[in-house]
């Protein structure tokens, strides 16, 4: 086989069994306006599949600058990340304010273009959940706001009802199909974006900390809606910086000014790899409950069995 085609298999089979595919994938956005009027100065996204909006600044984002290092009035807020989501996946991105999370997060869903490396996604459509519950909704009504990206998918008019009602049902809110959104609570919305993403027939969902406008409860219920979708096989990419949700994923990736300073298990996270230092003490991550409990227990002797991440899990670890 030669090169090519060598390659060529090689790409196929990584679009069968994955889902997004990030290698040295690098986003610089202009500090001084972009280009206006370059079909590569894209940085503001209008998708007709983004729903909510994708930057405000007046800036652009930078494509096709080989350049590797920042020059004036050009600032890279994501380099060289190689990161693989593959499907079925639960992995949580972390890391301070302004690390890049929610860049990377658009790059994932395609609403934001890479500046080098590249950016491979498989079949399944990625949607993003965003942060504020109000970003996302453009319907009147309950009913009205799932439409919506049907009618801009244009899904036939006649699937829509089953498809509406079956997301709406998944995310427990088809007793408030005719509910006007303004009555909803800031959790309601964003089960409401989530049932958005489902009738849109979403694969993948980012939540870019779609959490951390929520009282307790609507997050508990944001999460269990989201670990119910893992269950039946999405894929979900969790952007947080609540160490007790990192703990639902499968994977950890930790950024720190705009690289991947962390990727493994959130046992690995909190505990460390064969004895090294726990990567979130270095990384200043307070650990969860759990965890702190568990290492206070180790620190007077006591021999624990298991790591455990949960409070449900410290009586097993005894
Ligand atoms: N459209 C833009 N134009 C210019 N700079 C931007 C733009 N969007 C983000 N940035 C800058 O890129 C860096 C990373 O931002 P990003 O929003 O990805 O970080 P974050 O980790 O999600 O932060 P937060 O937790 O505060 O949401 C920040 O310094 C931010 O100011």
């Amino acid at each position: 086989m030669n090169a090519g085609k060598h390659e060529r298999a090689r790409t196929e089979e990584f679009a069968r069994v994955s889902e997004i595919q990030l290698k040295d994938v690098s986003v610089a956005f202009a500090t001084t306006g972009g280009t206006p009027g370059s079909s590569e100065a894209r940085g503001h996204v209008e998708s007709s599949e983004a729903r909510g909006s994708v930057g405000s600044s007046d800036v652009e984002g930078i494509v096709g600058n080989s350049g590797g290092s920042a020059k004036s009035g050009i600032r890279f807020v994501l380099q060289e990340v190689d990161l693989e989501v593959r499907r079925g996946d639960w992995i949580a991105i972390i890391g301070r304010n302004g690390s890049g999370k929610s860049t990377l997060g658009r790059v994932m869903a395609g609403l934001l273009p890479v500046s080098r490396g590249v950016c491979e996604r498989g079949d399944g459509r990625v949607q993003l959940v965003f942060q504020n519950p109000d970003a996302q909704i453009v319907g009147e009504t309950v009913w009205e706001d799932v439409c919506f990206g049907l009618e801009n998918l244009a899904v036939p008019t006649e699937e829509m009802p089953a498809r509406a009602e079956a997301a709406l049902s998944k995310v427990g809110l088809l007793e408030k199909k005719d509910a006007d959104v303004s009555t909803l609570s800031g959790g309601q919305k964003q089960l409401l974006a989530v049932a958005g993403c489902l009738a849109m027939q979403a694969e993948v969902l980012i939540f870019d900390e779609a959490t951390s406008m929520l009282d307790p409860e609507s997050r508990a219920s944001l999460l269990r809606v989201a670990a119910d979708l893992h269950l039946t096989g999405r894929t979900v990419v969790w952007i947080t910086q609540w160490m007790d949700e990192v703990v639902r994923a499968e994977r950890v990736a930790a950024l720190e000014t705009g690289r991947v300073v962390f990727e493994g298990t959130p046992e690995q996270f909190f505990y460390g790899r064969d004895g090294e230092d726990s990567p979130s003490d270095r990384l200043h991550f307070a650990p969860p409950y759990a965890v702190q409990v568990a290492r206070a227990l180790e620190q007077t002797g006591v021999a624990l069995r298991t790591r455990p991440l949960l409070p449900e899990q410290v009586g097993d670890a005894l």
